[in-house]
């Protein structure tokens, strides 16, 4: 039986889906979230792998825009839904779908593709970087206060039906907000501000349907929380716990009393948070950091598909002028020197003869783009080499972000 990659039909995607969801363990989605992966999905920029009638493999690109330092939102392909059969893996399928996956985006103009992985083992050998982390916690809320600024009696909080059409509005606005001013997160497309509220099968865990509580002042929306209530009991009494699925605010008043009216739920005694930023401002603001039980994690993979394109899409907080010397096993159209002149107004990236400053793989390139991997500590693990002596601090300091960069949400 011959293997054939081919571009997804509509009246496949059922076959398809299935194999995805087999290949992650069989253990089928809730209605609302399969209802949400079809709708969304792209088809002209999905293909199966089939043998014969079975779908053997799956992969998927939706068309982001992903901001980047400087605030500019960037063509991204988001790369999503790959899986391969248990029956045909480690024969190259995957390779065969990143291959043919990483040509159309080029094609696309596309400079760069993102992904969140399974297993971070799996996409190195294609070319991403780790370029951003996420920050959980379990915090002890029985313990832990969180201190709030003053001003917090003019913030309401009101609690509303999160799938409310103009809560939705009003919560996408604060979204989009935060969308401008910190590197890593999506813009939302038509049909993605559905993603935060559909039901992704907590019910089943013990957990309340999703709730929503908006923070406003004089009548405007400044922020809201979306979360889950798990209601425990033991021998000695109530130990619910809250289950935080979205949290974002305008300003620092609204942004602690929305994280204080988390904290005070009557009878609960843990907050868990699995995806914040690594900045997240309530680290500084709690009474006891240790018994919030933090740790960080591998978030969002970047792949510059053409490295000029990609420098030249973001800013840089020091002016910088630097040749940088790429190698690029998977995308060799990306080998060779490039020069980047910029500053925090714009850039330019283009290739040259001139020698090299810095020695680094796109691997790197990756990591470092959104700011949030410093090339100084890449090349301390050795994996970035100074040529020119200050070269390194220069790209450095200019590659940095003043916010750590965030993706939150998977895709
Ligand atoms: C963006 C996302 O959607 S992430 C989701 C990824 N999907 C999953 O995790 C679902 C379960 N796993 C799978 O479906 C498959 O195992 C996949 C997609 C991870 C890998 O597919 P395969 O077709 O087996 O990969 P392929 O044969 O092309 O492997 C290429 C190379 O990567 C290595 N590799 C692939 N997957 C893994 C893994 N999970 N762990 C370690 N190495 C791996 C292979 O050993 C091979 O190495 P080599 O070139 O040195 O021989």
């Amino acid at each position: 039986m011959t293997i054939e990659l081919r571009v997804l039909e509509p009246a496949e995607w059922d076959t398809w889906y299935g194999a995805l969801e087999l290949a992650f363990g069989g253990v089928p989605e809730t209605v609302g979230e399969t209802r949400l992966m079809r709708d969304l999905t792209e088809f002209d920029r999905s293909v199966g792998v089939w043998d014969g009638d079975e779908c053997v493999g799956t992969a998927g690109a939706f068309s982001f825009r992903l901001s980047v330092p400087g605030g500019v939102q960037v063509p991204a392909a988001g790369v999503t839904m790959v899986s391969v059969a248990a029956t045909h893996r480690r024969r190259g399928v995957l390779t065969s779908m990143m291959r043919r996956q990483l040509d159309d985006v080029r094609s696309w103009g596309e400079p760069l593709a993102v992904l969140t992985a399974s297993e971070p083992v799996i996409y190195g050998r294609y070319g991403y970087g780790v370029a951003t982390e996420h920050l959980s916690a379990e915090i002890d809320t029985s313990r832990v206060r969180i201190a709030i600024p003053g001003g917090s009696d003019e913030v309401r909080l009101r609690r509303v039906k999160p799938d409310d059409p103009a809560v939705r509005d009003a919560c996408e606005a604060v979204y989009a907000a935060e969308v401008a001013a910190r590197p890593g997160m999506l813009a939302r497309r038509p049909g993605w501000e559905r993603h935060p509220v559909v039901d992704a099968g907590k019910v089943r865990d013990g957990m309340s349907a999703l709730q929503c509580v908006l923070a406003e002042r004089d009548g405007e929306v400044v922020g809201f929380t979306l979360f889950h209530n798990k209601p425990e009991w033991d021998r000695s009494g109530p130990k619910g716990t809250i289950e935080l699925r979205d949290l974002y605010a305008l300003d620092p008043v609204a942004y602690a009393s929305l994280w204080d009216f988390l904290f005070s739920i009557d009878l609960t005694s843990a907050v868990r948070a699995g995806n914040r930023p690594a900045d997240d401002p309530f680290q500084y603001l709690v009474s006891d950091v240790r018994r919030c039980r933090l740790r960080l994690r591998d978030s969002l993979h970047l792949r510059p598909v053409e490295v000029g394109a990609a420098l030249e899409a973001r800013t840089y907080r020091t002016p910088v002028d630097v040749v940088f010397e790429v190698t690029d096993a998977f995308c060799p159209w990306n080998e060779g020197r490039w020069r980047l002149s910029g500053d925090a107004k714009g850039a330019t990236c283009e290739r040259t003869a001139d020698q090299a400053d810095l020695a680094l793989s796109v691997n790197e390139l990756g990591a470092a783009y959104l700011g949030g991997v410093s090339l100084a500590a890449l090349a301390r693990a050795g994996r970035v080499r100074e040529i020119r002596p200050g070269a390194l601090s220069e790209a450095s300091a200019a590659f940095s972000s003043e916010i750590a960069p965030w993706l939150p949400h998977g895709f």
